[in-house]
């Protein structure tokens, strides 16, 4: 693996690397001035609006997609360069495979592609599921399929593990295993993995690393212990209808006035002093608060953070 400089630590390994990356199709621009950086090793989740430009960021990633502007890096070797292709498995929304092929001749086909191929990982999360191996792809359910899918994307041992919604169809025991497996996968192995999900609680529970993107922008990036204490929810009395006055020096990300009451998300610019309430909101409100407020200054953790103008670090 190629070793960058980490301004936010130790040297280290990023993943990626993006700097200025932009996507434009033809009805317009789907990802801009996109930079950031993701440490190899964590689990990254990837949170947005419907046309957001997740798919898109996941799919100049995985080569699917060029990009218009700007620059990316998968462990510190340019996307474009032949040596990232082994390195990653992308499990896109659709899940292309051959329909006709049975699901043993579907792993055999990726043993046969992928030179590192671990037939028992694959086989153990098919027989898992209780997928018959004998059956014709096209005739499994969609959470079988995904099944399918994920243990092709697991046999090629990737370094990067690329998943587009991987857990939309599958029921919640099988979500609940398959996150499971994810998150042992990555431990063990150090691999990274981006997944993008809109299931809150799903990232909460199995992502140490965020990306938030909205209207083709990155919102909030870096790691998850460090931006969530990077807020406060605050409630208390309103001031003429308003906010109170004192709140003013921190960046209020959200606010609801009802009646006297007012309930604020901010980012704490120094101490909170007032007589407000004060209580740590947690990942899902945080993100809900930004989904929802996109006019707020986008926010980056030390290590997360390209230098570009008009970004803030928690
Ligand atoms: N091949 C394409 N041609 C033209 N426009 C596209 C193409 N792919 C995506 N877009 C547009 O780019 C924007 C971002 O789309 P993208 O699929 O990346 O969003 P997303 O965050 O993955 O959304 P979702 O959560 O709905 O899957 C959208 O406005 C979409 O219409």
């Amino acid at each position: 693996m190629a070793e960058t400089s980490n301004p936010g630590g130790s040297p280290g390994t990023w993943a990626l690397e993006a700097r200025g990356l932009g996507k434009r199709y033809r009805r317009g621009w789907a990802l801009r001035d996109c930079s950031f950086r993701l440490p190899a090793g964590r689990i990254c989740g990837l949170v947005g609006p419907n046309g957001a430009g997740k798919s898109t960021l996941l799919g100049l990633v995985s080569r699917q997609v060029a990009a218009t502007r700007g620059d990316l890096r998968v462990f510190g070797v340019p996307v474009g360069d032949p040596e990232v292709m082994p390195r990653f498995a992308f499990l896109g929304q659709d899940k292309p495979m051959y329909k006709r092929f049975s699901v043993a001749e579907t792993l055999r086909i990726g043993c046969e592609l992928n030179p590192g191929w671990d037939a028992a990982a694959a086989e153990r999360i098919v027989r898992s599921g209780d997928v018959p191996m004998n059956a014709a792809v096209g005739t499994l359910s969609g959470g079988q399929r995904t099944r399918v899918a994920l243990a092709l994307a697991f046999g090629k041992r990737p370094d990067l593990l690329l998943l587009d919604e991987p857990m939309a169809d599958l029921d919640p025991l099988a979500r609940d295993e398959m996150s499971t497996l994810l998150m042992a996968e990555a431990v063990e192995r150090g691999t990274t993995v981006v997944m993008s999900s809109h299931i809150l609680a799903e990232l909460e529970d199995m992502c140490d690393y965020l990306l938030v993107v909205a209207d083709g922008r990155i919102r909030m990036a870096g790691d998850a212990d460090a931006l969530v204490p990077a807020h406060a929810l605050v409630t208390g009395l309103a001031e003429e209808g308003d906010l109170p006055a004192a709140l003013a020096r921190h960046t209020v990300i959200e606010k609801r006035v009802q009646g006297r009451q007012f309930r604020a998300m901010v980012r704490t610019d120094g101490p909170l002093s007032g007589d407000w309430q004060v209580a740590v909101p947690s990942l899902e409100e945080v993100l809900l608060a930004h989904l929802r407020s996109q006019d707020a200054p986008p926010l980056y953790t030390p290590g997360a953070q390209i230098e570009t103008e008009g970004t803030r670090t928690a």
